[in-house]
């Protein structure tokens, strides 16, 4: 029993034995440690790229989205990195000279080749969706909407991008895109909570889409999406001609036609321009669509003629939607059905630009009326003056625009001054633009899966830390049982000295 304490003490190798066994120890989880961090640190952000033309019927947008190379199928994560407008019309504006249709989408192609880096261009997907411009050229001149698709078809391909293809989507896509896009971007997908009802309104058609609890009573209006693990039940209808610019020639027409055409000049009062606005006009320019039918007309000019009266502008846009002939339980207008509108809607593109310069957009729905009054009857002289710098097409037709929208919400969709508040006139959500062109790009890459994707216990920063503190644990563990471990000895040796 003596001789123990004393080989130990004469055991010069002891000491450094326990630094380099400590030492060891510290390296180990020092590497532990770096190795977790690097190996879990997201990768240096490597982003991917998809393009969506929007060949709609006043104009073409292009849109260039960018989302995180590794993150793909998480919510939220695709953004718009850029949009450019189109120069000159829509593509179907170019049906007697088809080759000019694919020329005009160049300026905006070459932004998107020298924005998008490189060595990504082969993988990024460009779509091009035509909405109800085509729609109406491919049932006036089947022959004509097909050389435009052919044009912007042969266009796109003579770039570096994976080209996927030109069509025309239909108006349920169209509604259902839209949907798609701005629950999307409001990240209301993966919760199964609310959802925002859609709103657009374009130049040729305008889209109602919202998910109802109702019986749904034509299945052509009813879709069903699983998307990231929740069901849901959408309603959509697509109202071809019921863009703002198709109304406007409907409703002229509706003026134009109990005018007496024999007269020298023809002159038509209309109430929905301001009182002053005197316009020359082509009767072909109002009576040239498929929406106007079933009328011969003069080749002559005629004068167009502001009156600026509210009420009557409400009175003649009123006649442009037909309220007889629900078949269902409950019908929006032209015998469509639709059921009582729910939630919160998001209402954009047209709804969006117009309201915005009226500076209705946080007014109930009688005081827009009251102001929209107001506006239209202010002399047209004044409202130049007031907006020098705006598009004077555009600024002439506000208030048949703003009149058209509360028409169409109130008397046409059912909105009323009790859920007035839940329609929200948005532009963006974020960074993005809503319509329908991201939720198209989301759907053709299967970015939207039905189930939701599995999902890392941890976030990566909880991750972390978890192993810091079990790494320091560790340690704090190890150098107290270093310390246990030693203490007999050292007893041993204080009891030698
Ligand atoms: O969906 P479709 O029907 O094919 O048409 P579109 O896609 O070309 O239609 P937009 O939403 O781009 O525009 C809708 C309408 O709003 C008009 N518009 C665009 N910007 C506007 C602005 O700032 N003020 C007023 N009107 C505007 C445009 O000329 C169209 O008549
Ligand atoms: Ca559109």
């Amino acid at each position: 029993m003596d001789d123990q304490p004393e080989m130990k003490a004469k055991n010069p190798w002891h000491r450094p034995r326990i630094i380099f066994i400590t030492v060891l120890f510290v390296i180990g989880i020092v590497s532990m440690v770096a190795i977790g961090v690097v190996q879990n640190k997201p990768l240096h952000q490597k982003y991917k790229y998809g393009i969506v033309l929007d060949a709609g019927s006043s104009h073409t947008s292009v849109y260039i989205y960018q989302w995180p190379a590794e993150k793909e199928n998480n919510t939220g994560m695709v953004q718009q990195m850029d949009a450019c407008n189109v120069p000159g019309v829509g593509i179907s504006g170019y049906s007697t000279e088809p080759n000019r249709a694919g020329d005009s989408l160049k300026s905006c192609m070459d932004k998107a080749r020298s924005i998008i880096p490189n060595h990504r261009h082969p993988e990024t997907p460009v779509y091009l969706g035509a909405t109800a411009g085509m729609r109406l050229l491919e049932m006036k001149n089947a022959a004509a909407s097909e050389k435009v698709l052919e044009s912007v078809e042969r266009v796109l391909q003579t770039y570096p991008f994976s080209y996927q293809g030109a069509r025309i989507i239909s108006g349920q896509e169209e509604g259902a895109f839209g949907w798609i896009t701005v629950n999307y971007l409001n990240e209301s997908l993966r919760q199964a909570s609310g959802t925002l009802g859609a709103l657009d309104l374009g130049g040729a058609s305008t889209q109602i889409t919202f998910v109802s609890g109702q019986k749904q009573e034509s299945p052509d209006n009813s879709i069903d999406f699983r998307l990231y693990g929740h069901d849901y039940h959408v309603y959509t209808h697509s109202f071809l001609c019921y863009g703002k610019d198709q109304v406007l020639k409907l409703s002229l027409a509706n003026e134009i036609r109990p005018v007496h055409t024999k007269t020298e000049t023809i002159v038509v009062e209309d109430p929905c321009f301001h009182p002053g606005y005197r316009m020359n006009k082509n009767f072909q320019s109002v009576f040239n669509s498929p929406c106007v039918t079933g009328l011969s007309y003069p080749e002559k000019n005629f004068v167009h003629m502001g009156s600026g009266n509210g009420t009557k502008c409400h009175a003649a846009v009123r006649k442009v939607f037909n309220d007889s002939g629900c078949s269902y339980s409950i019908c929006s207008f032209n015998g469509i059905f639709q059921p009582r509108v729910e939630g919160q809607f998001g209402a954009f593109s047209a709804f969006f630009f117009v309201m915005d310069f009226l500076n209705l957009t946080t007014l109930s729905l009688d005081e827009a009326k009251e102001e929209l009054g107001k506006y239209c009857a202010t002399p047209w002289e004044i409202i130049k003056q007031n907006h020098p710098n705006v598009k004077e097409k555009y600024l002439a037709e506000y208030c048949f625009s703003g009149t058209y929208i509360l028409t169409l919400l109130e008397d046409g969709y059912n909105f009323t001054s009790h859920n007035w508040q839940d329609i929200k006139f948005i532009k963006k959500i974020g960074n993005s633009d809503a319509g329908w062109t991201l939720g198209y790009m989301l759907n053709l890459t299967n970015m939207i899966p039905a189930e939701s994707p599995d999902t890392p216990p941890l976030p990566y920063g909880g991750y972390v830390t978890l192993m810091v503190l079990f790494a320091v644990m560790i340690l704090l563990l190890g150098l107290l049982a270093c310390k246990v471990f030693r203490r007999p000895t050292g007893s041993a040796q204080k009891e030698i000295i």
